[in-house]
């Protein structure tokens, strides 16, 4: 008869522990081959090393360039493996309208990072870039849209020219104060957009040395530091992730000093609103316009946050690449200023009413944001669902990276890419229909396209209008000389990747000329 051994303890043990790390491996094992299944069908990838995967390749040059030679091995679209994270880079126009635009609602996520959601508490906030496509973005986006749009800017037209000549005699007044008129702009024209975005979206008036420019650039600056590629790497080898606890800690104290300062805005806007004393702004709007009563004060500060940070230093960075470019190009600036000399003339300064007429300067405009677009990279989107395209898997929750720069340098729409030519814009400027152009037409993608394109767009095209043609209209960049009277040089072709993916000029100086005897009135007049 058989007889069933009890077994002893440590053999029970062996057994149990044996068949978990059975199904364990299995499950392994069916893991790895859904994962090679998954990898067999995604765009090429160049080779890359074990588990970091293509991580090694983005480090030295910018990203935008990395993967812009890359795609021409790869083609428009590649795949990256970012350590655990699969990354489709998207490297040229058809490809971003394909997905982009008319695959809006698979392709305009977001991937959250711990640090991110720490920071903006994901989709419980309401900072929009950090949030995912969903009910509560599109609510979000909906209602700073509709304080955004081309008609409520016109509303915002006296701040914006009264910033503008305030940074036109800062300008002149740093040309005057230097010896040789060598200045570097770069401080002036951060106060400028930071002082005009203050004042467009909360309506208050702010000087230099005004405390809340200082707390703004260190909220602002904090909020960088976090996301800096060396805390992103966590994301992609989670093991990185147990020396992150500091990090997220960080990111609270951050986020509550964010808070409390864009909170004080808030509550100021809320005080003059209550008292009748203040005047138009895009928070005002918000804050009393149907449909977002139900906003909380920790989203309307979210909200304010974000249109304040967002975009000031992209439209400065924007303003310091033309300043570096026109010192290469005077023949740019001659024409731009005979243009302005025979629409506008000597004694006023140009205004929005002259923007049709002065074509060349739209031109100027659109070509330094195709040139040196401010985001080359754009903000990284993520898939929300499963998707085919030209017989490659993309699954959900990829991370999405629109190279602007390639579809920008890409010499088959602009030929001689790396040439400053604002005359390539002008058959669009004479006859395309401007405001909805063929989505092939459109001069560039500076401000991205599709349902996450850059909600302030409408604000940072009139500033850098209003801002660009005053310039050229008052002075005429020079390279500046030095004790040996030698040129002193200005880089255009490197740059500093900024924190946010930012394309930032390197320092310089450049000589301000006064272009006639009359500037200095027109510089100091209120309009
Ligand atoms: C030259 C100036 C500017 C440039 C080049 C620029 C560029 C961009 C780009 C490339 C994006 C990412 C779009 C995407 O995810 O595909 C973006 C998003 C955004 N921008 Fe701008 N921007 C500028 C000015 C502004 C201004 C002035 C504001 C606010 C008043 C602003 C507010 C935003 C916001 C809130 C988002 C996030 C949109 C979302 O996630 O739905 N930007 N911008």
């Amino acid at each position: 008869m058989l007889t069933i051994q009890p077994s002893s303890p440590s053999k029970t043990y062996l057994l149990v522990a044996s068949g978990i790390l059975a199904v364990l491996a299995i499950r392994r094992l069916a893991e790895a081959s859904r994962r090679a299944k998954i990898d067999a069908a995604l765009p090429p990838s160049p080779p890359g090393l074990p588990i970091i995967g293509n991580i090694h390749q983005l480090s030295g040059n910018p990203p935008e360039i990395v993967f812009t030679e890359m795609s021409k091995e790869l083609g428009p679209i590649f795949t990256l493996k970012m350590g655990v994270q699969r990354w489709i880079v998207l490297n040229s126009i058809e490809v971003v309208k394909d997905l982009i635009v008319e695959r809006g609602t698979i392709y305009s996520s977001r991937s959250l990072s711990d640090v991110s959601i720490a920071l903006a508490r994901g989709d419980q906030g309401a900072q929009i870039p950090f949030m995912t496509y969903g009910e509560e973005w599109k609510e979000i986006r909906r209602i700073a849209h509709s304080a955004l749009t081309k008609t409520k800017i016109n509303n915002y037209q006296r701040t914006i020219n009264v910033r503008t000549n305030a940074m036109l005699k800062s300008l002149y007044e740093a040309s005057r104060s230097s010896p040789d008129s060598a200045v570097n702009p770069a401080e002036i024209f951060d106060f400028y957009t930071v002082s005009t975005i203050f004042a467009i979206i909360y309506g208050v008036d702010i000087e230099p040395n005004d405390e809340r420019i200082k707390k703004c650039n260190q909220v602002g600056h904090d909020v960088l530091m976090l996301i800096t590629p060396s805390e992103q790497l966590a994301e992609f080898l989670p093991v990185l992730k147990i020396l992150r606890r500091e990090t997220l800690r960080r990111a609270i104290q951050v986020r509550d000093n964010l808070e409390r300062f864009w909170g004080e805005q808030v509550f100021g806007l809320k005080k003059r609103l209550q008292e009748g004393t203040t005047i138009e702004s895009v928070m005002g709007q918000i804050m009393t316009s149907r449909g977002s009563e139900h906003l909380s004060d920790l989203q309307l500060t979210h909200i304010g946050s974000v249109l304040s940070f967002a975009g000031s230093e992209a439209m400065s960075i924007t303003m310091r690449w033309l300043c570096a470019v026109l010192a290469h190009y005077p023949e740019v600036q001659e024409k731009a200023f005979a243009e302005i000399e025979h629409v506008v003339g000597h004694n006023r300064l140009p205004n929005e009413s002259d923007e049709e007429r002065l074509q060349y300067v739209q031109c100027i405009i659109l070509e330094i944001l195709r040139y040196r677009a401010a985001a080359p990279v754009s903000i990284p989107h993520a898939t929300s669902k499963d998707d085919t395209y030209r017989g490659y898997t993309i699954p959900k929750g990829t991370t999405i990276v629109i190279n602007i720069h390639a579809i920008h340098h890409d010499p088959k729409r602009y030929p001689n890419p790396e040439v400053f030519s604002p005359e390539r814009h002008m058959d669009y400027v004479l006859t395309t229909n401007k405001s909805t152009p063929e989505f092939s037409e459109r001069p560039h993608l500076a401000f991205s396209t599709g349902r996450r394109v850059c909600v302030g767009m409408n604000v940072a095209e009139r500033v850098l209008f209003i801002g660009i043609v005053r310039f050229l209209a008052c002075f005429r960049v020079e390279f500046a000389t030095d004790a040996r009277g030698e040129r002193v040089p200005v880089e255009i072709v490197k740059y500093k990747v900024g924190n946010g993916a930012t394309c930032i000029p390197l320092q310089y100086k450049v000589k301000i000329v006064p272009r006639h005897g009359g500037v200095a009135g027109l510089v100091g007049s209120e309009l």
